[in-house]
């Protein structure tokens, strides 16, 4: 089922009622999501994703702009006839009744030409477990499961009644480490199964990164940017993009352009740019990708060594520079290519797709360097 969002726009009202200012939760969203995807809502907190979720889902109604499900203008329908399926971070499961009067509990009160006999009820209960696999566990209560089993039954529970879309609002928040990962894969081949577009809200951009077949990234109600992870990640729109995704995040330097060269500080740094700006400004902000650093002798950027961290298969090492708007730079380099630790000094040269130029007043990207910066 293709989801189109057209200009929404929630408004609540601000708490000093006296000042009338209104809090604009989502401002003025348009998106066509398309049938059978997994779309990521990523921002950080506040920033406007439980809100358009529940747009979508009808448990708030918008301020202006439509809703549609496929031809269908679903904006004034409620919830229960959007013929979605919701799970959210706290299970919301019943204590009191089994994992199968949980899964049946939305079958159980359809009306008319929908509602179906014992046995037909069951089957479905059933098939939906299956999908999450829990059929074992359908005897037990909630209190007897796990985190990720309560989870899951919760999902089973949302897929019972086969959805057209399926609404996750952060629904690994309450798991651990181990288990958030486990269960993140769940739901993408839960949903590669099912075909059924489904869009998954979450602060955790690693999260969405890995599952999404397109992530959209909000901030302060408005949508900064909406893409393939990969081509987010690799063209962000803005340094507040450039900055929610990665980790560790970008290195994010004061910068100069002049006769076409990337300076940070008086080295010049890049010798080749692309700038799509015209006029090209002179005061820039560079980010630069952790895995964007490679350590060589006589490098194009030197900064002051402050450690080094393993991790195993890379290490970072974490180094000043004045020039540097984060406290430290972390860069990831393979083991291969330890610092001399004994030095108080880095060199680094960047590599060129790694770089990114922003405007300093609005913080859009209007470039990045293409070559230069001593690596071939
Ligand atoms: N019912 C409400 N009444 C007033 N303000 C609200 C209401 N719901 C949300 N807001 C405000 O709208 C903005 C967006 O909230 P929303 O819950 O959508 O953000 P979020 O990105 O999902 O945040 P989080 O990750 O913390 O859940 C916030 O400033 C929030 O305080």
């Amino acid at each position: 089922m293709e989801v189109i969002l057209q200009n929404l726009t929630k408004k609540f009202p601000g708490r000093d009622r006296r000042k009338k200012k209104d809090i604009i939760a989502v401002s003025d969203f348009s998106f066509r999501i398309p049938d059978g995807k997994l779309i990521g809502l990523l921002g950080p907190s506040g920033c406007g994703k439980s809100t358009t979720l529940n747009l979508i889902s009808g448990l708030v109604k918008p301020t202006a702009g439509r809703i549609f499900f496929g031809e269908d203008d679903v904006t004034d329908l409620p919830p229960e006839h959007r013929g979605i399926g919701l799970v959210f971070q706290n299970y919301a499961l019943y204590p009191h009744l089994t994992v199968m009067q949980n899964i049946l509990f939305p079958l159980q009160n359809l009306k008319g030409r929908d509602r179906l006999t014992k046995a037909e009820m069951a089957e479905k209960a059933r098939e939906a477990a299956g999908l999450v696999q829990i059929e074992e566990l359908l005897d037990r209560k909630p209190g007897e499961l796990s985190g990720g089993q309560q989870q899951r039954v919760a999902i089973a529970r949302a897929l019972v009644k086969r959805p057209k879309v399926l609404l996750l609002d952060e629904p690994l928040s309450n798991l651990d480490a181990r288990l958030r990962l486990q269960t993140r894969e769940e739901i993408r081949r839960i949903q590669r199964e099912t075909g059924i577009t489904t869009i998954f809200v979450t602060h955790d951009q690693e999260e969405a990164m890995s599952i999404s077949d397109m992530i959209v990234v909000m901030k302060e109600g408005i949508v900064q940017q909406i893409g393939r992870p990969q081509e987010v990640y690799d063209n962000p729109a803005n340094l507040f993009v450039a900055r929610f995704l990665g980790t560790p995040p970008v290195n994010v330097f004061d910068g100069k352009i002049r006769d076409g060269r990337l300076y940070i500080g008086a080295e010049a740094v890049l010798e080749g740019l692309e700038v799509f700006a015209d006029p090209m400004p002179e005061e820039v902000c560079v980010a630069v990708r952790p895995e964007g650093f490679r350590l060589r002798e006589n490098g194009v950027l030197s900064c002051e060594l402050s450690g080094v961290e393993v991790m195993g298969r890379d290490i970072s090492v974490v180094s000043r520079n004045k020039f540097s708007l984060n406290p430290q730079i972390r860069s990831i380099i393979s083991t291969e290519n330890q610092p001399d630790f004994e030095s108080h000094v880095v060199r680094f040269d960047l590599i060129p797709r790694k770089v990114f130029v922003f405007r300093r007043d609005t913080e859009e990207r209007i470039g990045f360097a293409v070559s230069g910066g001593g690596v071939q």
